[in-house]
């Protein structure tokens, strides 16, 4: 479980997140939804540790992670994809997962395969020896997963991971997402800013607006009505 209390963060003393209460299981989807520029980006970089709150407090595990550099956050199982999916493009599709293999965190876990990860994005193992930067966009962001997934992360932090992506790609996506939360009980938190995309395959959701959460709660029985008026432009 990933706890933030009381977490107040931002950029050279100006206020960006403002006072958050969020808890983040694992083996669920928790989405993080909210109108560009509330925060959302930023609450992802003080969760992997590049953002320091100037104050409040993050626990990971019961443990108070508010100091700790990324690096030994991501040793503990704290992984992320950044928005715009960052692969290396010069390196082969197999080439990608096996440096995210390599950089796999803490050895208590099981070390992963590439065929776990050919397994839940099958394009991957087709496309193999294809250069990244060759991909599509949506084969580029399922990479950018598997990647991740190969340091072998018990919470994954996906930042708009649906961004400019074709439909049909983004049904695999979401599959992909549900299964590693149930089959692997990753923790997953999705940056999401269309309610209906996150909805499809969250549990729980919290709404930010100006950097506060303005709500939070189960996606079934969730008032959409309610929670589409803090994202209407
Ligand atoms: N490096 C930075 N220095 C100063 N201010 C920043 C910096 N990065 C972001 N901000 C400001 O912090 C606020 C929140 O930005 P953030 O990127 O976290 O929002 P977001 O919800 O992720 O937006 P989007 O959906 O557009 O990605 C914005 O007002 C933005 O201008």
């Amino acid at each position: 479980m990933l706890r933030l209390r009381d977490v107040t963060a931002g950029y050279d003393g100006s206020v960006v997140l403002d006072h958050v209460y969020m808890d983040v299981p694992l083996g669920r989807v928790t989405a993080v939804l909210g109108r560009n520029g509330v925060g959302k980006t930023t609450l992802m970089k003080t969760i992997i540790g590049l953002i320091r709150p100037m104050s409040g407090v993050i626990e990971w595990e019961g443990e108070d992670i508010t100091r700790w550099p990324p690096e030994r956050r991501a040793r503990a199982g704290i992984g992320y994809v950044p928005q715009g999916r960052e692969i290396f493009s010069a390196l082969t599709v197999e080439e990608n997962i096996l440096l995210g293999l390599e950089a796999q965190a803490e050895k208590v876990r099981p070390q992963p395969t590439l065929d776990e990860m050919y397994a839940l994005f099958p394009i991957l193992k087709e496309m193999r020896q294809r250069k990244g930067g060759d991909l599509s966009g949506g084969q580029q962001q399922q990479l950018a997963i598997a990647r991740a997934l190969a340091g072998r992360p018990k919470l994954l932090l996906l930042d708009e991971p649906m961004e400019g992506i074709q439909p049909s790609i983004v049904a695999l996506i979401h599959d992909a997402i549900m299964k590693i939360a149930e089959e692997k009980q990753v923790g997953i938190i999705l940056v999401e800013h269309n309610v209906e995309l996150a909805f499809a395959c969250a549990d729980h959701f919290y709404i930010f607006d100006r950097g506060a959460v303005v709500a939070k709660g189960d996606v079934d029985g969730a008032d959409l009505d309610h929670i589409q008026s803090f994202l209407a432009v």
